[in-house]
Formats: C-alpha cells, sequence, structure tokens
C-alpha cells in the first residue's frame, strides 16, 4: 500500500458547522421569485444515442493553470447581478434539442473524483479514535487501504485510481478538479452530468449544495451565525456551476445566451416536479427528436447567478428529506437539477436580426445555428443499510434498487458489449439514460466515509467508481436552426416586433396630410363651414387613431425590452451589474430669491402625504416582520444550544406581532416542541399548564406521544442527535424554518413595495403629473382673472342701470311736473314751464302742452326701452357669471381630484 504520509486532513473531525466552516458564500436564502411562471415543457436529458462502448482509454487532460483561473474568478462577481422576472416559456418552444447538426468531442472516459469526508461525531464516539482505513496517494490519483488498517484488519491491499482522489472539506479544490471543465464544455455546446454517489451520510449533498448541505437546524443555526460574522463560505458544485455559467457568458462577448433551469426529484420510484410540486407522478418519454425527457415539467428561464441559486433553494425546499438512523437530514430521492444552455454566434450577420423569414435547414451547419446543451447536476439519495423507522425502509428499499440497477448498467456498458442495458429497470437509469450511454460528457464525484464502520460500504463505493471510470462518452454539440431553440424563437419574434414597430412609426409620421390638403382649398361660407366641421372630425378621428398606436408602439417596445432583456450577453450582464444613476430634480417647485421653497402644489402635497403614509405603513410592517424573524432567530439560535427556550413569552411576543391565527398556531407548535421537555422542569406550573394546553392543540398528538418515546432514548447523544432526535421536531422545526422563510420572503417583498414607491418618483408618470398640475393651475389663474373682469363689468353695468333709473325717474318727475302745470300750463322738461306760460297764448299754450306731452311720452318710451335693454344685459351678464362659475368650480374638481 502507499507508503506516503498520511493527509494531515484525514486527521480531522467533520468540522462543527459554527466553527470552521466559514460561510455561505454565495447567497442562497428562501426568496421568492416575483412573477414566476410555469410552463409544461419536457425535461429533455439529451438525444438518444447509442452507447459508444470502447476499451477504456486516457482521462481527460488534467486541468491547466488557465482552466483553474479563468473560471475561479466568477465566484464573488456574479452574485450581484439581478435580473428582469421570469417568463413563461411557450409549450411549443421550449423542447429539448431537436439537434441538426453536431460536432462530436473525442471519446473520453467519464471523470471520476473520489472524496473521503473526515469523521463524523457518532463515528468518532463509536470508533473511540480515529482509525485510519483509507489513504490517498501523494499525487491525489490513487486510494487504498491504509497500511496500519490493512495490517490489523487482515486485508489484502486494494489499489484504486482515479482522476483525482482526495480528503477534507474543500469544495472548490472538488469542483476545481473534477467538474470545472466540464461546466466550461457545456457552455461550449456539450451536454454534460455530474452526479455524486455515495453510501448515505457520505457528503453527497455536502458536495453538490454547499458547505452545511445538510438542512438541519444546527446548519441554519451555523448559517446565520456565518451570514452575520460575513466570513468566507464553502459552497458546493452547483453554486460554482452556476456562478462559472454566468462568468463564462460575461467574458464572452461573441455569443449570446438563453439559459433555463428545471428540477426534479425522484422518490419512491415517483417523479416529482420540485418547482411545481403538486406536479407528481411526472412520466419519462423518448421521442427520435428529443430522445428521453419527462414532461410535464416546469421550467424556468434565468438571468442572473442569484435568480438560479433561489430557485434551487425553492427546489430543495420541496426535497424529501428525512432523519434517518444515519443522517440526521438524509436525502430521501434522487433530485436533478438541469440547466438548459443555448447560444449563438452574435456576429451581425449570423444575429438572425435581419433574417426574419428564415427558413429552418435541416443539417446543415451555420453561424447562426443555435447551440443547445444541458447541464444535469445530480444528487443521488445514498445507499443506506436497514433502516430502524418503516417509512425509511420503504425509502431505503427503493433507494438501493435504483442504485442497483445503476450499478447493473455501468457494468453492462463497460463490460458486455452489445449486451441489453436495462436502463428501464428504474426512473434514475431511465432518465440518465442519454448521459450514460455516450453523448454527454460525465463527471462522478464519489464520497466515502473515513471509518472502519462503514469500510464494506465504502469499498463498494470505490468498485462502482472504478467501474463507471470506463465508462467512455464522446460527448457532441448540438446545434439547432429552428424554433425549437427558445433563443431563436425570441430572436425571431425580437426582430418581427421591431419591423411593426418601424411600419407603426412611419404610419405615425404621414399623419395630417390629408387634413391640411384641404384647408387650402379656397370655398366660402356655408361650405366652408362644413368643410370644417368634417376636418374637425376627421381631426378627432386621426387623433384617436395616433393614441391607439402610440399604445401598439408602446407595447410593441415592452416586448422587445422583456424578450432582449431574457437573451443574455457579456454586455448585458456586465451592464446588469452597474448600479443605475439616481435621476436628480425630481419636481418644479416655487422657491423664493435666496431658494427657500415657498410653496409645494398642493398636488404634490397631497400626493407626497399619501405616499408618505403608505411609506410609514410599509416601514412600520417591515419593522414588525423584522422583529418577528428575530424573535424567531433567536428561539431557534437557543433551541440548537440545547437552552430552555421561555415559551410563554415567545408566544406572546410573536402572537403581538402576527395576526394570522394558522401562522400563529404553527408557530406556537414549533417553539413548543422545539426544545426538549426535559428542559422545562423548572418552569412553574402555569407555564406548564400553557405549554401543556399548546401541545394538546397541535394536531400530531400520536407523533407526539413517540416522539416523547424517542427523546426518552436519545439522551446522551450528541448535541445535533438530541435535537434532531425524532422525525416530529424535525417536522416541527421544519415548520419553524418554513415560517422564517415565509417572513424572509414577507420582508423581501415589502422591501420590493418600498423601491417601488421611490421608483414612482423618479418614472415619468410621476413627472407628467406635476406637469399637467403645474398647467391645470395656470389656467387656474386665468380662469380667476376673467371671473374678475366679468364682476367688475357686471358691477359697472349695474352703477349705469342705477343712473338710467335714477335719470329716468327725474325725467318722470319732471314730466309730472309738466302735465300738472300743463293742465296748469306747464312746460316739457325741455322747456322752462314759467318761461313758456309767461309767453303763450292760451290755444297755442294748449297746443304747446299737448306737444310737449308727447315728447315726454316719446321720452319715456325710450327710457323705458333702454331700461328694459339694460335688464336684460344684466340677467345674461349673471347668467354667464353663473356659467363661468360653475365652469370654475368643475375644473377646480377635476384639476384636484
Ligand atoms: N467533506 C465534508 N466535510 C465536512 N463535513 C461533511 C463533509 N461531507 C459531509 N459532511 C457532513 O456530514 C453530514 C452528512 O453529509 P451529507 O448530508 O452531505 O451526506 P449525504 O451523502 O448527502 O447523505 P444522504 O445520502 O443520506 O443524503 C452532514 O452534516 C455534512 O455537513
Amino acid at each position: 500500500m502507499f507508503s506516503a504520509p498520511r493527509s494531515p486532513s484525514r486527521q480531522q473531525q467533520i468540522p462543527k458547522p459554527s466553527a470552521s466552516v466559514t460561510g455561505t458564500g454565495t447567497s442562497i436564502g428562501a426568496t421568492s421569485i416575483p412573477g414566476a411562471t410555469t410552463s409544461s415543457n419536457g425535461m429533455g436529458i439529451g438525444t438518444m444515442r447509442r452507447a459508444t462502448l470502447t476499451a477504456p482509454k486516457p482521462v481527460l487532460p488534467p486541468l491547466t493553470a488557465h482552466d483553474h483561473s479563468s473560471l475561479a474568478t466568477s465566484v464573488a462577481n456574479a452574485s450581484q447581478l439581478e435580473g428582469p422576472p421570469l417568463t413563461p416559456i411557450p409549450a411549443s418552444a421550449a423542447t429539448a434539442a431537436s439537434s441538426t447538426a453536431s460536432a462530436p468531442s473525442k471519446t473520453e472516459n467519464v471523470t471520476v473524483t473520489v472524496r473521503i469526508r473526515p469523521f463524523s461525531s457518532s463515528e468518532l464516539k463509536a470508533s473511540a479514535g480515529t482509525t485510519e482505513v483509507w489513504d490517498v496517494s501523494d499525487d491525489g490519483t490513487k486510494i487504498g487501504y491504509a497500511d496500519d488498517y490493512a495490517v490489523s484488519a487482515r486485508r489484502a491491499p486494494v489499489d484504486y485510481i482515479f482522476d483525482s482522489a482526495m480528503t477534507g472539506s474543500d469544495n472548490e479544490q472538488i469542483y476545481n478538479a473534477g467538474v470545472k471543465r466540464l461546466v466550461q464544455s457545456s457552455m461550449e455546446g456539450y451536454n454534460g452530468t455530474v452526479f455524486a454517489y455515495g453510501q448515505t451520510s457520505s457528503g453527497k449533498t455536502y458536495v453538490m449544495h454547499d458547505g452545511f448541505s445538510a438542512r438541519s437546524v444546527k446548519n441554519i443555526v451555523a448559517r446565520m451565525q456565518v451570514t452575520m460574522s460575513g466570513s468566507e463560505s464553502q459552497p458546493g458544485i452547483t453554486p460554482r456551476a452556476v456562478e462559472d455559467i454566468f462568468m463564462y457568458i460575461r467574458e464572452n462577448s461573441d455569443r449570446e445566451f438563453l439559459l433555463r433551469v428545471s428540477y426534479l426529484e425522484i422518490y419512491n420510484e415517483s417523479i416529482r416536479d420540485l418547482l411545481s410540486p403538486e406536479a407528481i407522478d411526472l412520466r419519462i418519454h423518448e421521442d427520435r427528436r428529443r430522445g428521453v425527457y419527462v414532461s410535464p415539467l416546469k421550467e424556468e428561464i434565468v438571468t442572473t447567478p442569484s435568480q438560479v441559486m433561489r430557485i434551487i433553494e425553492r427546489g430543495n425546499y420541496q426535497r424529501h428529506v428525512s432523519s434517518t438512523d444515519f443522517n440526521s437530514h438524509s436525502s430521501r430521492s434522487h433530485s436533478i437539477f438541469q440547466i438548459v444552455i443555448e447560444s449563438r454566434d452574435r456576429s451581425p450577420t449570423a444575429s438572425g436580426e435581419n433574417m426574419i423569414a428564415r427558413k429552418p435547414i435541416a443539417g446543415a451547419k451555420s453561424a447562426s445555428a443555435v447551440r443547445v446543451s444541458q447541464l444535469n447536476l445530480i444528487d443521488l439519495a445514498g445507499s443506506e443499510k436497514a433502516a430502524s423507522n418503516e417509512e425509511r425502509r420503504k425509502e431505503g428499499a427503493f433507494i438501493n434498487k435504483s442504485l442497483l440497477t445503476l450499478g447493473t448498467v455501468i457494468s453492462k456498458l463497460t463490460e458486455e458489449k452489445g449486451a441489453h442495458i436495462p436502463y428501464r429497470d428504474s426512473k434514475l437509469t431511465r432518465i440518465l439514460q442519454s448521459s450514460l450511454n455516450g453523448s454527454a460528457r460525465v463527471s462522478v464525484i464519489c464520497t466515502i466515509s473515513p471509518s472502519f464502520l462503514n469500510v464494506e460500504e465504502s469499498h463498494n463505493t470505490l468498485k462502482f467508481a472504478a467501474r463507471v471510470k470506463k465508462v467512455v462518452t464522446k460527448a457532441q454539440t448540438n446545434q439547432v436552426m429552428d424554433d425549437k431553440a427558445l433563443l431563436e424563437k425570441y430572436r425571431r419574434e425580437i426582430s418581427e416586433l421591431k419591423a411593426q414597430l418601424m411600419s407603426t412609426a412611419s404610419t405615425a409620421g404621414g399623419d395630417g396630410a390629408g387634413a391640411g390638403a384641404g384647408a387650402g382649398v379656397a370655398i366660402g361660407g356655408k361650405q366652408q363651414a362644413e368643410l370644417s366641421k368634417i376636418l374637425e372630425k376627421e381631426r378627432m378621428k386621426h387623433e384617436e387613431e395616433m393614441g391607439e398606436m402610440n399604445m401598439v408602439r408602446n407595447v410593441l417596445k415592452e416586448r422587445i425590452d422583456h424578450l432582449t432583456k431574457l437573451i443574455l450577453t457579456s454586455q448585458s450582464i456586465n451592464t446588469k451589474a452597474t448600479v443605475p444613476d439616481v435621476p436628480v430634480g425630481r419636481y418644479t417647485v416655487e422657491t423664493s430669491a435666496d431658494g427657500t421653497v415657498l410653496e409645494f402644489p398642493k398636488e404634490i402635497e397631497s400626493r407626497l402625504a399619501r405616499k408618505d403614509a403608505v411609506v410609514k405603513q410599509l416601514q412600520s410592517e417591515l419593522e414588525a416582520q423584522q422583529e418577528k424573524m428575530s424573535l424567531m432567530k433567536a428561539a431557534l439560535e437557543k433551541t440548537a444550544k440545547g437552552e430552555t427556550v421561555d415559551i410563554g413569552k415567545t408566544l406572546a411576543r410573536i402572537e403581538t406581532h402576527q395576526p394570522r391565527e394558522k401562522f400563529l398556531s404553527e408557530k406556537r407548535a414549533s417553539i413548543v416542541n422545539i426544545g426538549s421537555l426535559d428542559h422545562l422542569n423548572g418552569v412553574d406550573g402555569a407555564d406548564l399548564a400553557a405549554l401543556e394546553a399548546l401541545q394538546n392543540n397541535h394536531t400530531n398528538g400520536a407523533k407526539q406521544t413517540q416522539d416523547g418515546v424517542q427523546r426518552t432514548d436519545s439522551k446522551g447523544e450528541s448535541e445535533d442527535d438530541e435535537l434532531m432526535d425524532t422525525p416530529w421536531n424535525r417536522d416541527e422545526l421544519q415548520s419553524l424554518r418554513q415560517a422564517k422563510r415565509e417572513l424572509e420572503i414577507i420582508v423581501i417583498e415589502q422591501e420590493k413595495k418600498l423601491e417601488d414607491m421611490v421608483a414612482f418618483e423618479d418614472s415619468d408618470e410621476f413627472q407628467d403629473l406635476i406637469l399637467d398640475f403645474e398647467e391645470q393651475r395656470e389656467r387656474f389663474v386665468v380662469m380667476e382673472e376673467e371671473r374678475d373682469g366679468l364682476r367688475s363689468m357686471v358691477a359697472e353695468l349695474q352703477n349705469k342701470i342705477r343712473r338710467l333709473e335714477l335719470r329716468l325717474s327725474s325725467i318722470q318727475m319732471d314730466s309730472g311736473v309738466s302735465a300738472g302745470s300743463g293742465m296748469a300750463g306747464s312746460p316739457s322738461p325741455s322747456l322752462t314751464p314759467t318761461a313758456t306760460s309767461a309767453t303763450m297764448s292760451g290755444g297755442a299754450a294748449a297746443a304747446r302742452i299737448k306737444e310737449l306731452e308727447m315728447i315726454a311720452q316719446k321720452e319715456r318710451r325710450l327710457r323705458m326701452e333702454e331700461q328694459s335693454r339694460n335688464m336684460g344685459r344684466i340677467a345674461s351678464l349673471e347668467a354667464e357669471l353663473t356659467m363661468m362659475k360653475a365652469e370654475l368650480s368643475v375644473r377646480n374638481l377635476a384639476g384636484f381630484s
């Protein structure tokens, strides 16, 4: 056996999450994706090909320094990016690749990496020390029994050679050694599959997902601690692959990409969509064009690494995970996360921008063809010995059977050329068929335990690894020339929309010509009036059409924008990374000479007040949610440390924060059940009674009894085991976590609302409102001036009327005097009566009087006419005034509503 010194990391124990695993890195907090949409698309696991079986060939060349550095830089930056909401994928378009042209790679063996994880606390306890069973050679390629162990256990030496063999917890090392190059080649158009294989609790989930693989409470607490301390993380293969994918897009400016993802699990031989959990028992289909695929399966288009990680987290949350005798958080299903990568040359001739009517060209190779590849990241459930719990036993039987079939398939592939390969004997092998039969690059990560307690299982894993190493593949790039590729479909749609946009623009540009021509014809009178009526009608119709046209243009522009955002380029990714400029000067206000704001327009004032009220409300809601979250965190931390949770207080506090009854009762049950009841010995009678009442209310009364028994059994176990000793507690903890996630989602939603409010202030809509308001205000001032003018005109007229009335009455008086003296010989007002009477004779005087009377009468009539005219004018002015007032108040109402 190897004489190499033992790897120092072999001596280490599985680090306690809080102590040695130092961060979460990629943020995979439980958040929902606003606008996430569903489509019923098949998940093609690659196109069907015949197995390419040859004698074992040399393995893939090792990674170059360049390989290591170019992809390794991705992790930090790409997680910052954010993208548009998800988009529905038209069912007809989102199919797997139909390859019309392909470029085969060289034949190559499956890449196999083996990792021996550090000792777990229970292994250490059971074996009373770190008895090394396995040893890794200095060059990191061979693995065999450790010398001491081989001697003491009388084992014949074994020697396995792989692409890499390693120990410890470094997920970056394992990613670089076994997966990085495969991810890169999947970006270049080759199908790729990575799966983790190994006994239960050997570290598959740890390597595939992240350093806190198991979703145990301790790990959640550790995550919190790490997040709070801001230290480094240990992401697994999946987040690293995701980061590298986006880094690749960023660094390859000559191509454009479209990414879509799906996530499924095989649980007890039934396929379930983890992104649409109600979709269970999905079927596997196969046809010549699409190969083997699962349908219907939800696919989501993704545009940022964080978006992908949120989807994975969402799926992980749905995955079947339970505590077993061997792993407190054991994956009870095989999970397959698939990323479909479409890409195309961006050069103008190849982009398809100008190829609206292009037809698919079967079999032709072209720069504009879309490359379609799939990257499958698979976390298998682990093989296990018989479990004590019946349900776990049943699950274990399904798991073992499918893993056995996988082993048989691998054996047949490598040993019996031309033999029948029993892919159909399990859902797992059926789905993996296209990858295993040669058309994809495959990398297998085998994980083993270091302990002699698991030596047989570890040896079996090594045998499996050695067999799978012999499988030879010949990956091909798939090129699609038609709308089977979403990229092509979307590009084509963008081109068509742009063409439509152009045509609406030219229609809009030609407006008003007809109206203008008619206006120049010289015609008069009635005809002209009719013509202007027609022209006016035409103008209004034209305006309406223009309005509609603008609406259509806006819709077209939005759709173009949306589709363009889904297509990723190095430029778009880099742009998304930059912080948008904050617009300056949101509204116009009146200021004094020294710049002091005199007054905000009332309209703005009231809108601002309304907005402030909403913001305040949102803020207080946000604070309340955060408060609740910290209560939950504190409760979790306490219980994880085995401390007593002050049930009464915590419940009361949460109750005051959480009005939703269902949520409350869930939380009550969770908190009541988190801690061991043993801790509650010191609680006084009233508290205990309250606690019991709460427990009685819990729906799982039967489970509680069982839990109580198991809890007693678990005394003296490790802290983790104590905490996770019963399925019931785990369920409760899971529901507690669910509650926490719900709160996180609410917080994110609230924050989004706040952002929207702020964004509204910057929006064109808001600016338009302010402009509108300014216009209204100016109109109001003009109307007020008009009203004042009319008022003074009315006052003037009233004065005039009064003057006229006075004059009239004085005339009447004069006339009365004259008439009286007429009988007494009085003259008209125009004549002096005394003079007249003095100078005229009786007959002449009578005639003169009559004449004067007639004059007076005529004058009275004239005055009366003038008076009634004036009265009419006054009435019409008053009516006009009333109208103006009414109009004014209507406008005021309209302007300020
Ligand atoms: N390389 C490692 N370094 C540190 N801790 C590890 C390592 N591998 C696994 N662990 C820890 O061991 C425990 C079991 O690991 P994990 O859940 O990944 O096993 P698994 O193989 O996925 O099990 P199962 O098949 O039951 O789902 C976890 O607590 C995990 O954090």
